[in-house]
């Protein structure tokens, strides 16, 4: 790879993304099957967690993504259900020109059980996307939509007075 760009992106494509290992004795993050959308990592210290604490856990891993790239750092669903761990500010976002170790902050949401990790443990996953940079417009007034300054659960769906269904 000759420089750090990639012009082009192709739903499914395999982009070429230069990582060091800060750890060598942990595995490199990887798939854990063929099509998933995120790569797993690793701790790279054990970690214990008292019911609503938080930590910054290390990686052992930096990476240099392409222009044009951003890394997200996903809970993982196993931990989460059977544990009540989560990422304190999920998805976590790994700009382009970030070099430092990837940490993942993760959180004890279970109301009575610590959680011990330990490293090597896989705590997070690693989503990598194309991203687009705006060019932002100042205007004195916004065009219409349909669906305007609506929000916050304005089209219903949930409570018992407005069900969309049965
Ligand atoms: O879960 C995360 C979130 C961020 N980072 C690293 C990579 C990212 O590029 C940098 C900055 O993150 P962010 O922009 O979310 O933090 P900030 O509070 O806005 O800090 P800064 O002012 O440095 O941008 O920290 C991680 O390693 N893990
Ligand atoms: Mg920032």
């Amino acid at each position: 790879m000759k420089d750090n760009t990639v012009s082009e992106f192709t739903a499914g494509a395999q982009i070429p993304v230069q990582l060091q290992k800060l750890d060598q004795d942990l595995p490199t993050p990887r798939y854990a099957k063929h099509g998933d959308a995120g790569a797993d990592l690793y701790a790279a210290e054990d970690v214990s967690l008292a019911p609503g604490q938080r930590a910054l856990v290390p990686t052992g891993v930096a990476i240099a993504l392409p222009h044009g790239y951003v890394g997200l750092v996903h809970p993982r669903s196993g931990l989460a259900l059977k544990h009540g761990i989560s990422i304190v500010n999920t998805p976590g976002t790994i700009d382009a020109g970030y070099r430092g170790e990837l940490k993942v902050m993760l959180i004890n949401t279970d109301p009575e059980e610590s959680v011990t990790l330990k490293r090597g443990d896989r705590i997070a996953q690693l989503v990598i996307q194309p991203v687009v940079e705006a060019s932002f417009v100042e205007v004195d007034q916004l065009p219409d939509s349909d669906r305007g300054a609506t929000g916050f659960g304005s089209s219903g769906g949930f409570g018992t007075s407005d069900k969309t269904v049965g």
